[in-house]
């Protein structure tokens, strides 16, 4: 078992919907709907937390609606850690309709001051003994700047704590100025990452071993339903998930980033990792949520993955 903190820096209550068909301008009926406590670094505390790690959550949480979020981190087990802020944490709407397709609607997130930013520093500062990897993941609330990501990466690098980060846009590319020990973009966010479009795999492939020549040891780079590719030190491997019935793709890449520090931290080779995080997210796609190893056909699953080793 080992010792995680994930960073939510702006959770969210994801309300999901299912909908046959979405019509935008028209009464739309539901044919379910839940809502749970999310954002992505809670999703991967989620799927650490299911497979025995031992997890503490942090970021911001806003004190006016935090009871979900107290009461799913009681049932994940996992220690609670977050600052408390004025207001409401997000509510971010997921509409997942028949054919697979889904329409994120994500709020901008409770405010955040300098007393909270400063409260954070120091209460990771505190509980950073033993830890043995940190997740930054998701956006900045209004009030965090993408450099103060930068320096908290930074001052977590320099107490000797493995990184990984999954973000997007500006905090993205400065969290990467950090150099975590690893970064999850997708496609969209690699583009973005290095400031031009991306138009092939081959460019994808070769923006991500920029970003590992410039000091990044390893970029998983999530494509989807293609599957993924892991660049380490000393080699690429690339992974395709079996074809599966897409329910929601929303917590998909938070599955793949577990699943992957879940085999590092059980000491698995990088391949026996790749295939179980690809199989995890496959499945995650099969549901609303974060993806289960616990299903009748997981192990079917993990030997329809298809792992093979690149050169770049
Ligand atoms: N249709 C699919 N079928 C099987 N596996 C899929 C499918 N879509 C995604 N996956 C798996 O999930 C992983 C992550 O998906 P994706 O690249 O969409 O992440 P993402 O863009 O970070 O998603 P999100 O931010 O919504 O969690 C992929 O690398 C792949 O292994
Ligand atoms: O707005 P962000 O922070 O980029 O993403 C937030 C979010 O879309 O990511 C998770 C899925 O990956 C959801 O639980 C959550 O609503």
């Amino acid at each position: 078992m080992s010792r995680v903190l994930t960073l939510t820096l702006n959770p969210a209550l994801d309300l999901s919907i299912r909908l046959a068909e979405l019509s935008p301008g028209s009464v739309n009926r539901s044919e379910e709907s839940s809502m749970t406590a999310a954002g992505k670094g809670n999703n991967v505390a989620r799927v650490l937390a299911r497979h025995s790690h031992q997890v503490a959550v942090s970021g911001f949480l806003g004190r006016d609606n935090q009871a979900p979020f107290e009461r799913a981190f009681h049932e994940w087990g996992a220690e609670d850690r977050f600052i408390r802020v004025a207001g409401e944490t997000r509510v971010n709407v997921k509409l997942s309709e028949a054919d697979g397709r889904v329409t994120d609607i994500n709020g901008s997130g409770a405010p955040v001051d300098e007393a909270a930013m400063t409260q954070l520093l120091d209460d990771i500062e505190a509980g950073a003994d033993n830890l043995h990897a940190v997740v930054v993941s998701g956006s900045l609330p209004p009030g965090v700047a993408p450099e103060w990501l930068s320096a908290l990466i930074g001052r977590l690098r320099t107490q000797g704590l493995p990184v990984w980060l999954d973000s997007s846009g500006k905090a993205l590319v400065q969290g990467t100025r950090a150099r975590p020990v690893l970064i999850k973009p997708n496609e969209h966010e690699l583009a973005e990452c290095v400031g031009r479009p991306l138009p092939d795999e081959a460019a994808l492939l070769s923006a991500a071993r920029e970003l590992q020549l410039g000091g990044i040891e390893n970029v998983l780079l999530s494509l989807g339903a293609e599957g993924v590719v892991w660049l380490f030190e000393g080699g690429t491997l690339r992974a395709r998930p079996p074809r599966v019935e897409v329910v929601s793709t929303v917590c998909a890449g938070d599955t793949l980033l577990a699943g992957t520090l879940h085999g590092v931290l059980e000491g698995w080779s990088r391949e026996k990792t790749l295939r179980f995080a690809t199989a995890l997210s496959a499945d995650a796609v099969r549901r609303i949520g974060v993806g289960r190893s616990d299903v009748e056909d997981f192990t079917a699953l993990c030997d329809a993955v298809c792992v093979e080793a690149l050169t770049i």
